[in-house]
């Protein structure tokens, strides 16, 4: 597909124009994006507002909803914090660095036999640099692996979407889960339940403790 001018975006408002505008066609050049994500000089000061860290998990904080047509968000990484290996529901997937670096274990897909799964590769993603991955490529395990700096990453998802599927490292066996924002535009999401998250030590699996009013408590397995 040809590919228009390539322009650098100079704030983070431009480069949401500019995405809004190539999001308008329903023909992606995923080259054409990641340069132009990966063209914006990371300027903390005007995402920052975006960035809300939690002391446990890492947080999903949306910017903005592509009108329709995708989902940009900023996750917040704290000291250590990681995703479980997890596919992204046939979605184009943008993850650009915002701040600090990220470790990112490629994985096959697990065949039908339980087993271990594969690991393909692994590479340190640096600040400002833009990766892709689809389903196509396989599935992915995202680490901040320091234990001094945190790290702020910036997602696009096109088409948005909010369930994924997460695999159990050891076993292959995958769980669906429900992906959630910790804030939306800059505004805590609001919670009337009382919540505790903690990784478990054999799989790396996150297990959450939930009370709410409408459905009491409820353990919730995988991300
Ligand atoms: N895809 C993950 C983040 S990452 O580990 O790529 C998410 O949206 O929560
Ligand atoms: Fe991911």
């Amino acid at each position: 597909m040809e590919q228009t001018e390539v322009m650098k975006p100079e704030t983070l408002d431009d480069l949401i124009k500019v995405l809004h505008k190539i999001f308008e066609s329903d023909n992606i050049n995923v080259e054409e994006v990641q340069n132009i994500m990966e063209a914006y000089d990371s300027n903390p000061q005007e995402w920052m507002k975006f960035a809300k860290f939690d002391q446990f998990r890492y947080t999903r904080n949306l910017v903005d909803e592509g009108n329709g047509k995708f989902n940009l968000m900023i996750l917040c990484w704290g000291e250590g914090h990681g995703s479980s290996i997890h596919d992204h529901t046939d979605s184009h997937c943008f993850m650009k660095l915002l701040q600090g670096q990220l470790k990112e274990t490629l994985f096959e897909w697990p065949d039908k036999k339980t087993c271990n799964m594969v690991q393909k590769s692994q590479r340190i993603l640096q600040t400002n640099q833009c990766a892709y991955i689809n389903d196509s490529f396989g599935l992915h395990r995202v680490e901040n692996a320091s234990h001094t700096e945190c790290s702020a990453s910036l997602h696009l998802y096109s088409p948005p979407f909010k369930t994924c599927q997460t695999f159990d490292q050891r076993t292959g066996h995958k769980n669906t889960v429900k992906m959630t924002f910790w804030s939306k535009f800059g505004e805590r999401t609001p919670f009337n339940f009382i919540e505790t998250t903690c990784c478990c030590p054999m799989n790396y699996t996150w297990m959450s403790l939930k009370k709410s009013p409408e459905n009491g408590w409820r353990l919730i397995l995988g991300s």
